[in-house]
């Protein structure tokens, strides 16, 4: 346990209790005048009266700190100032490099997690915003199996429906073979559309489709054995980018909407008996609380529509209901653009009004922004058509590439290719991970590919160098040490920032916020140009040179595991 905000906490909450006679939040944060501060007597102030600067000296007489601070201050109004000591950071120093896992432990009660992500819609290509809910949701996925949960992949598909109808007619007239090729190699979008022009231009054609649909639906069996091909080719182009992006998603986590065709009816006969379904212009309807139109009118979720057919919305509650009862997940994750809000909000209010999810359980979307062009549009191709996701990855790693070969000419082309792939992949990621998700941002290579500035390539290159410190050098990187010795201001500031990291892991596993892991790491690469800047390593002795030693270590791991956890690579060598 080396998160020092939690252990300052810990000491400071008791204090605080006893001289307010109740539980208080010290509220301990980093601080500039002092390494951290509790302004927590400031607020205890309209409770008890007085003046804050005498309960915060109350309270630090009563704090036992003194194997953790060298000074505790009262500044200001009634500030706590700490200041660590440094024997209090060489140790825990000392005890973080020693372990595995950076001093994150795994979590005490672990939940069983279910996260819907990437989710593109078969015989059609994935947008950009398909490739962001990858990429969060990949980190996700990491993140929470590192911190002990059980995590379970849900890559909802959208492999059933209407459009299947006209996408098994299209295949028909092209011939199986023809239908195979363009899928297999990636022509979604062409096959897409040529089923849509004809489908929009040809009453027949959409007659056919109708029946089609209704083929399908009642299961007819030489529908069912085309309709698979089209899934199957499309899973088969998704898994090929889901490879390349480095993704732990597999042919095992495609949980469709197909998947839940036969618990619809049953979804609509228990909505039903529990009261929750109306007639609505001869749809059935669920109207959960709180949701209302323009109009003040209360707004239906379309269960069963007038034809009988069900859609989106019934699929997502069988969904829900699913995960629940069937695969007892605790905390379930919608990794979903934030167009989808309203209709997921109504998803998981009516499931709790169904009594599905109830506490602990809680259902959450996880939503993001738009990827934007340089022109601050929705990103498209010049011709205006939606970008094909593999183009736009595999020439992020071509100017890597390029980048690469300029930066260490001497690199073997084995090498060369495969930092290449890690920093042109990493960039990608990393420019979507490190802003906040909820906005927009534009895709930018010449940005993401810098080597200057909060980029994949910039960590990615700090710890390269670090681990060309251990190479030059011919040493290995000590781990079981005694206490460490700090004496400059820039190895403390160092160590202040690597203790933060298993309280930074906890905060990002609860709110899912990635920037702030990237942040954080940028930070850390940061406090180490600093330190290098100032500390010999290398030609420092004894144990100031074993202190410096660890401190490039630490720092090296913890990019290296930060990154990992965000699903990006970091090369050993540049
Ligand atoms: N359970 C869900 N609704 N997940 C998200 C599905 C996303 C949907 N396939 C789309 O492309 O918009």
């Amino acid at each position: 346990m080396a998160d020092v905000e939690e252990l300052l906490r810990r000491r400071l909450a008791p204090a605080f209790e006893a001289v307010a006679g109740q539980p208080v939040d010290p509220a301990i944060r980093r601080s500039q005048h002092a390494d951290f501060q509790s302004d927590a007597a400031l607020a205890l102030v309209r409770r008890l009266g007085g003046n804050p600067r005498d309960i915060a000296a109350r309270v630090v007489e009563r704090a036992e700190l003194g194997d953790l601070c060298s000074t505790v201050e009262i500044s200001g109004p009634g500030f706590i100032n700490l200041t660590l000591s440094d024997e209090a950071l060489g140790r825990l120093l000392a005890e973080t490099t020693a372990d595995e896992r950076l001093g994150v432990p795994r979590a005490e009660r672990p939940q069983t997690v279910t996260v819907d992500y990437s989710a593109p819609n078969a015989a059609k290509e994935m947008h950009v915003g398909h490739l962001r809910s990858t990429i969060i949701g990949d980190a996700a996925v990491r993140l929470l199996e590192f911190c002990g949960h059980t995590v379970i992949r849900q890559n909802h598909l959208g492999d059933w429906g209407t459009p299947f109808g006209m996408l098994v007619e299209h295949l028909l007239d092209i011939g199986e073979a023809e239908a195979a090729h363009e899928l297999s190699v990636g022509d979604l979008n062409g096959f897409y559309q040529a089923a849509r022009r004809k489908f929009d231009a040809d009453e027949t054609f959409q007659e056919r489709s109708r029946r089609r649909v209704v083929l399908l639906q009642s299961g007819d069996e030489a529908t069912l054995r085309l309709w698979r091909m089209l899934i199957t080719e499309s899973q088969k182009y998704f898994l090929a980018v889901y490879e390349l992006l480095g993704a732990r998603l597999d042919e095992n986590d495609f949980y469709g909407e197909s998947y839940y065709n036969d618990q619809l009816e049953s979804v609509v006969d228990e909505l039903a008996e529990l009261g929750l379904l109306r007639d609505s212009e001869g749809a059935k309807c669920v109207f959960p609380e709180g949701f209302t139109g323009r109009d003040g009118d209360p707004l239906p979720l379309i269960v069963r529509k007038s034809d009988g057919g069900f859609g989106y919305p019934a699929t997502d509650l069988a969904t829900i209901r699913h995960r629940l009862r069937k695969l007892h997940a605790t905390r379930l994750l919608y990794v979903v653009g934030l167009p989808q809000r309203m209709h997921l909000s109504m998803i998981f209010k009516t499931a709790e009004e169904a009594g599905w999810l109830t506490p602990p359980a809680r259902a959450e979307h996880i939503g993001f922004g738009s990827v934007l062009g340089s022109d601050g549009k929705i990103l498209r191709t010049r011709a205006g058509a939606s970008v094909k996701l593999v183009d736009l990855l595999e020439e992020a790693v071509t100017r890597a590439s390029a980048i690469v070969a300029d930066k260490n000419p001497d690199l073997d082309p084995e090498t060369r290719a495969a930092v290449a792939r890690a920093v042109g992949i990493g960039a990608v990621k990393y420019a979507d991970l490190s802003t906040d998700r909820v906005k927009d941002y534009v895709f930018d290579y010449d940005r993401m590919l810098s080597f200057d500035g909060n980029t994949a390539p910039y960590l990615q290159y700090a710890r390269a160098r670090i681990c060309s410190i251990f190479r030059r050098g011919g040493v290995e990187p000590p781990r079981d040490v005694a206490p460490l010795t700090l004496t400059e201001p820039t190895e403390r500031a160092l160590a202040l920032q690597l203790l933060g990291f298993e309280g930074l892991v906890a905060q990002v596993a609860e709110n899912l916020e990635f920037h702030r892991l990237a942040q954080y790491l940028y930070s850390v690469a940061s406090a180490f140009t600093s330190f290098y800047e100032n500390c010999p390593v290398l030609n420092a002795e004894g144990d100031v040179r074993t202190a410096r030693l660890v401190l490039c270590d630490l720092t090296a791991r913890t990019l290296k595991l930060g990154l990992d956890l965000l699903g990006i690579e970091s090369p050993d060598q540049m």
